[in-house]
């Protein structure tokens, strides 16, 4: 149990959550080259997407994580619990719509890294990257009886393809950012690689082995293999760092762009692996 905080002490953690939980969204926008997605060069693989709309929709977004840190703070994970949080993620995604002018920009986001923002302000005194990820687990594995009835495109190709989608990552505790993501991030840095292509080299890792709903909903299962296997071969070669790594990864892009995938869902973890990269360092901690 940690010891209690005085309301402001503990309003200013919250603050910093929040703060924090955007700046890890508008690193994940900037850093380039992500391949098919948006990023300081361009929209990627996306009609309706750009750097300064993704900038905006996250900086949109910090009012909907302060509120779900202040909700969970020093709180054990509950129905009640999951619920409030569902209730207040639907109102991001609306603050999300009108900050885009009604473009998904960051869905898959407000939920990984306000589930994460939630499990961080549960107990602020354990913000481990695996503590945290285990206490967001047990709140996705709860029901959300307030949850609207029909499915969104994530969830029908769950269904279609078989595959556990953004709700199984978070339920079973993002192994992809745990195994993966995070370990590449650090090995990647211990080699000297560079912050840039540590971070890609993350994402490659992460795009590897995901089955990323939103790569299903626009290339069916060949889209997700060409693009798991074309991460794989990148990391082969030595990662993004290496001028054979960088000549896969820019192929890889080219067979992207041209049938218009998008790794969206591993952006999103990107985006809460750099969040759980950061949350040990917080001030006060
Ligand atoms: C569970 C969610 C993501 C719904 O997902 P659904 O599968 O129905 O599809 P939807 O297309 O809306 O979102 C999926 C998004 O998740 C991301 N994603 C895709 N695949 C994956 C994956 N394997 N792992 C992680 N993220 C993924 C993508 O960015 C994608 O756009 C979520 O939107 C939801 O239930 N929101 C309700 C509000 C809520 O409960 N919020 C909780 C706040 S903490
Ligand atoms: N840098 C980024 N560029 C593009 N998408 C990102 C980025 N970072 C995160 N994402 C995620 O990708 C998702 C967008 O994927 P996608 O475009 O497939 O969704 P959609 O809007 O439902 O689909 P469509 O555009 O095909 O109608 C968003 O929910 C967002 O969470």
């Amino acid at each position: 149990m940690q010891p209690a905080l005085a309301p402001d002490q503990a309003g200013q953690l919250a603050s910093q959550l929040a703060a924090l939980a955007c700046q890890c969204l508008l690193d994940e926008a900037r850093l380039a080259p992500k391949p098919g997605l948006v990023d300081s060069r361009g929209s990627g693989a996306h009609q309706d997407l750009t750097l300064a709309l993704m900038c905006r929709s996250a900086r949109a977004l910090q009012l909907a994580f302060l509120a779900m840190a202040r909700a969970a703070w020093q709180q054990q994970a509950s129905t009640t619990l999951r619920e409030q949080l569902g209730s207040l993620g639907r109102a991001g995604e609306q603050a999300m719509l009108q900050a885009s002018g009604g473009v998904n920009t960051h869905r898959g986001a407000i939920w990984a890294i306000g589930l994460l923002v939630a499990a961080a302000a549960m107990d602020s005194s354990q913000l481990q990257a695996s503590a945290v990820c285990q206490r967001a687990a047990a709140l996705a594995q709860l029901p959300d009886r307030l949850l609207p009835a029909q499915p969104r495109k994530g969830e029908l190709a769950c269904q279609r393809y078989g595959v556990g989608g953004a709700r199984g990552e978070a339920q079973q505790g993002f192994p992809h950012i745990t195994r993966l993501a995070l370990p590449a991030l650090q090995a990647s840095r211990a080699r000297g690689d560079g912050e840039v292509n540590a971070r890609l080299n993350a994402l490659l890792a992460i795009m590897s082995r995901l089955d990323d709903t939103c790569l299903l909903s626009r290339g069916g299962m060949p889209g997700l293999t060409l693009v798991q296997s074309g991460a794989q071969a990148v990391l082969a070669a030595g990662g993004v760092a290496t001028l054979p790594g960088r000549r896969q990864l820019y192929q890889l892009e080219q067979d992207m762009l041209a049938q218009r995938l998008s790794p969206g869902g591993a952006a999103d973890l990107l985006a809460a692996t750099l969040l759980l990269d950061r949350l040990p360092g917080m001030a006060g901690n």
